[in-house]
């Protein structure tokens, strides 16, 4: 899990702000991509860099659906906003769908983003916790 795609739409952008603030930690050594107003937000936030494309009315919901089809993001936190209505609603949609049809994981929640934190530092433990771990893996990736 080194790259993660960012979005919230504006109702959303404080949790979103607020849940990455909470695990900075889990952020560092992350390569972090973002439509253009979370992007900025998130970068004064933690004081790093991130990439920031376009503002998702803009087309940058479509820039990272091409970064998903490009294979070069592991995972996407997508906090939209179920209670308000988007003008760019099919690039959102779409945005999801290729999330789906490259089989990465999506949190449109707090709750599943921290599911997904905490899953990928139990697998990080015990990848160190088993020093020959990388050679289970391709046995079981040649025996599949
Ligand atoms: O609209 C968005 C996602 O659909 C988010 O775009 P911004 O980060 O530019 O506000």
């Amino acid at each position: 899990m080194k790259t993660i795609a960012l979005v919230a739409h504006d109702g959303k952008k404080q949790e979103l702000l607020q849940w990455v603030q909470a695990h900075a930690d889990f952020f560092v050594g992350k390569q972090l991509y973002a439509t253009g107003t979370t992007g900025a937000l998130l970068a004064e936030s933690l004081g790093r860099e991130v990439h920031c494309l376009a503002s998702g009315p803009l087309g940058g919901d479509q820039q990272i659906g091409a970064l998903i089809a490009e294979q070069q993001v592991d995972w996407l936190v997508f906090f939209w906003d179920p209670l308000s209505s988007q003008p760019h609603d099919p690039d959102v949609k779409a945005l999801i769908r290729l999330a789906v049809v490259w089989n990465i994981p999506v949190a449109c929640n707090r709750a599943t983003a921290d599911f997904i934190v905490h899953s990928s530092l139990l697998q990080q433990d015990y990848q160190r916790s088993v020093p020959d771990f990388s050679q289970h893996q391709n046995r079981f990736k040649t025996a599949t």
